[in-house]
C-alpha cells in the first residue's frame, strides 16, 4: 500500500540515459488576422515558439513553467503532433508527431487540467472501458494498470459515478488514470493540479511520484503552482516569449534570478536605520529591522557586525521563495 499523504521524501526521479522528448531549435509562429477597422483586416504574425532546443531522458519529470503566453501549450501541442512546428525538429520516442499522430498517440499520455477527456454522461468504468477498446489495451495490461489507479488514486468508490457527478478533484484524478491505462512511455500534464484543494493537490502529487518512481513514465509538467514543481522536479525550464530562459536544477535558479537572502535582526530595543554595510535594509518595524543580502554571499560577517555594535535579541535568516526567484526571472525577460 502506498502512502500517498505521507511526507514527501523530495522528488524521486529515474532518468535514464536516453533522451525519449528531443526538441530541435523548434519554432511555431500563427497567422493572425486583426479587424484593423470597418471591412479591414490585418495580417500579423505571433511567434509562440522562437528556437527552443531540449532534451528529456527516459524517467525524467521535467517541470515545463513560464508566464501566461510564454509558449508552454503550443509546445505540448506540437509534442502531441495536434500542431505542426513552422520549423525545427521533434521526435518523442523517436517519432515524429506530425507525421505519425496515431502512432505516437500509443506512446503519450495527456491531462489538460482545464478539460476532461472523459466522457460526461458515463460512470468512470464506461470511460475506462472505452480507452482500453480505443487504444486496444490487452486484458492483463489493462487489469493490472486499472487496478494499480484504482488503489493509488482511491477512485474505487467512484467507478459507478458518472463524470459529471465527480468533484473536480475526483474528476482529475479519473483523467490521470484514464491517461496511464494504455502504459505510456511519456505523460505530459498541464496544469493537473489547478483549482484543487491542498488535501487533492498532495495526494495528485504523490500518485505522481509513485508512478513515476515504480513505472519510470517521462513526466513533462505545466503548471503555474511552484509547490507541483518543488515536489516533483529535479529539473525546470523556464520559458518565455517562446524561449528557453533557465534549464536546470531548482537550486540554480536562485544563481540566475540574482536572488536575495534576508537578514532578520530583532534589537533590545527600537533603533534608528542601521547601515550594514553588503546589505540593504528593506523593513524596519519596532526593534525589528531587515536586510537583504546576494544570495550567494556569506551571513557571517553580517551577524558578526550586527553583534558587534548593536545589542541584539535574535537573529534569523529567511531563504529566497522560489515564487520571488522566477517572478524575478519573468520580470527580467
Ligand atoms: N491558435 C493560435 N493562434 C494564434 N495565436 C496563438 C494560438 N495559440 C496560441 N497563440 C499565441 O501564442 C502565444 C503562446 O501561447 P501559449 O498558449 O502557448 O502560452 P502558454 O505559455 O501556454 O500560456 P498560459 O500559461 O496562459 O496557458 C500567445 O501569445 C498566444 O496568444
Amino acid at each position: 500500500m502506498h502512502d500517498l499523504n505521507g511526507p514527501s521524501s523530495g522528488p524521486e526521479a529515474v532518468a535514464g540515459p536516453d533522451p525519449v522528448i528531443e526538441l530541435e531549435d523548434v519554432e511555431k509562429v500563427f497567422d493572425v488576422r486583426r479587424k484593423t477597422g470597418w471591412m479591414r483586416r490585418e495580417r500579423h504574425q505571433v511567434r509562440a515558439v522562437d528556437g527552443i532546443t531540449f532534451s528529456v531522458p527516459r524517467g525524467e519529470i521535467v517541470g515545463y513553467i513560464g508566464p501566461n503566453g510564454a509558449g508552454k501549450s503550443t509546445t505540448i501541442k506540437m509534442l502531441t503532433g495536434i500542431l505542426n512546428p513552422s520549423a525545427g525538429r521533434i521526435r518523442v520516442d523517436g517519432i515524429d508527431p506530425a507525421r505519425e499522430r496515431t502512432r505516437l498517440a500509443r506512446r503519450i499520455g495527456v491531462v489538460f487540467g482545464q478539460r476532461t477527456t472523459l466522457w460526461w454522461d458515463l460512470p468512470l468504468r464506461d470511460s475506462y472501458e472505452l480507452v482500453r477498446r480505443m487504444y486496444r489495451i490487452p486484458d492483463a495490461a489493462y487489469t493490472r494498470n486499472l487496478d494499480a489507479c484504482v488503489e493509488l488514486l482511491d477512485l474505487g468508490p467512484l467507478l459507478e459515478v458518472p463524470v459529471r457527478q465527480l468533484s473536480l478533484g475526483q474528476r482529475m484524478r479519473g483523467d490521470i488514470a484514464a491517461a496511464l491505462l494504455h502504459d505510456p512511455e511519456v505523460l505530459y500534464l498541464d496544469e493537473p493540479t489547478i483549482g484543487l484543494d491542498v488535501v487533492s493537490k498532495s495526494r495528485v502529487r504523490g500518485f505522481l511520484r509513485d508512478f513515476n518512481a515504480e513505472r519510470g513514465t517521462t513526466i513533462l509538467l505545466t503548471t503555474h503552482d511552484l509547490t507541483d514543481i518543488e515536489s516533483l522536479c529535479r529539473r525546470v525550464m523556464v520559458i518565455d516569449h517562446g524561449r528557453v530562459m533557465y534549464d536546470g536544477g531548482l537550486g540554480g535558479l536562485h544563481d540566475t534570478g540574482e536572488s536575495e537572502r534576508t537578514l532578520v535582526a530583532d534589537f533590545a530595543r527600537e533603533l534608528p536605520p542601521v547601515e550594514l554595510p553588503g546589505a540593504r535594509l528593506v523593513s524596519a518595524d519596532g526593534p525589528r529591522q531587515s536586510f537583504a543580502f546576494p544570495a550567494g554571499a556569506s551571513a557571517a560577517p553580517l551577524v558578526a557586525e550586527l553583534a558587534a555594535k548593536h545589542p541584539l535579541v535574535d537573529l534569523s535568516i529567511r531563504e529566497p521563495a522560489i515564487e520571488e526567484v522566477i517572478a524575478r526571472m519573468y520580470g527580467a525577460s
